[in-house]
């Protein structure tokens, strides 16, 4: 698997009933890909994964499942937990989708193992999946930090592909990470707004929310990079970069659901608790940056 390019984790729309906006899904999926996206991600935080029912998650598989069969793109699916062993069911589980080509798995939360106890936790799970695993290094959410040395051992696994790199900024792990790459596996942003930061120092793509807006400005950023047209890239950086950090200025994907809703892309803003909707300030303020 190689993982290069923009990869819309996509939100789960909710209909005026409170259930699943499937066609709206379908499209938001479809005008993604249009529009130059390398992939879908299903099931991320991005899609409120936490408050889907199975069935519920189960239904949103299907759909992106059915976008990428079509277009032949890639299917990035969230799977695993904080718990070693439910996670390799979890990802056992994704044999019954041939679409999906990789799974994107955090790093165990709440638990805060150590270091060397995700090492073994992602030893475990390579040993087991059916896909390549994508490692979602997150430590504002899950209260487990894990510094270069780890990364790469993770990166050297078998079955892990790469990394989706999300801790808050542009560190020293993440610097002296991306200098020194395990062959073959990759780093993909996690932050929005550090996406061409991450692109500059070597990263090969995102997994970004706001990459719902303008989905096309995200691949000419990731182009830009990648052909050296460097005036570009900074510029169109810098613009992308203020857009995503107003998009995250409520908890994701409160205010990109009050902006997909204000396009008339998805039926309700709505969320489920314990999220609620994103004032309205915040919605307008994202609205002027597009
Ligand atoms: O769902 C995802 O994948 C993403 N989640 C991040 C978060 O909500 O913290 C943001 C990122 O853009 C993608």
């Amino acid at each position: 698997m190689t993982l290069s390019g923009v990869y819309l984790p996509l939100i789960t729309p909710f209909a005026e009933n409170g259930e699943i906006a499937l066609d709206a899904l379908e499209d938001l999926a479809r005008t993604a890909l249009e529009e130059g996206a390398a992939g879908l991600v299903a099931l991320g935080t991005t899609a409120e994964v936490a408050m889907l029912a199975e069935e519920e998650r189960r239904a949103v598989v299907e759909v992106c499942a059915k976008v990428c069969r079509e277009r032949s793109a890639e299917l990035i699916v969230g799977a695993g937990s904080s718990d070693t062993r439910g996670s390799a069911e979890a990802l056992r589980a994704l044999k019954a989708w041939p679409e999906v080509t990789g799974a994107l798995v955090t790093v165990p939360s709440f638990v805060r193992p150590s270091e060397a106890g995700v090492l073994a936790h992602f030893t475990a799970l390579a040993e087991q999946t059916p896909v390549p695993i994508v490692v979602y290094n997150i430590p504002y959410r899950t209260g487990q930090s894990v510094g270069a040395a780890t990364l790469r051992r993770l990166g050297e696994l078998p079955m892990v592909a790469g990394v989706k790199h999300a801790v808050g900024g542009v560190d020293q792990d993440t610097v002296s990470l991306l200098a020194d790459l395990p062959e073959g596996f990759a780093v993909l942003a996690g932050d929005d707004p550090f996406f061409s930061a991450l692109l500059a120092l070597g990263g090969t793509g995102g997994i970004l929310a706001s990459a719902h807006l303008r989905t096309g400005l995200f691949v000419e950023l990731t182009e830009a990079w990648r052909s050296g047209e460097v005036a570009h890239a900074r510029d169109l950086g810098h613009r992308l970069s203020a857009m995503s950090a107003s998009v995250f200025a409520e908890p994701n994907p409160t205010v990109l659901k009050g902006v997909l809703h204000a396009q008339g892309r998805i039926p309700t803003a709505s969320v489920r608790l314990p999220l609620v909707p994103a004032g309205q300030d915040s919605v307008e303020a994202t609205l002027r940056l597009l």
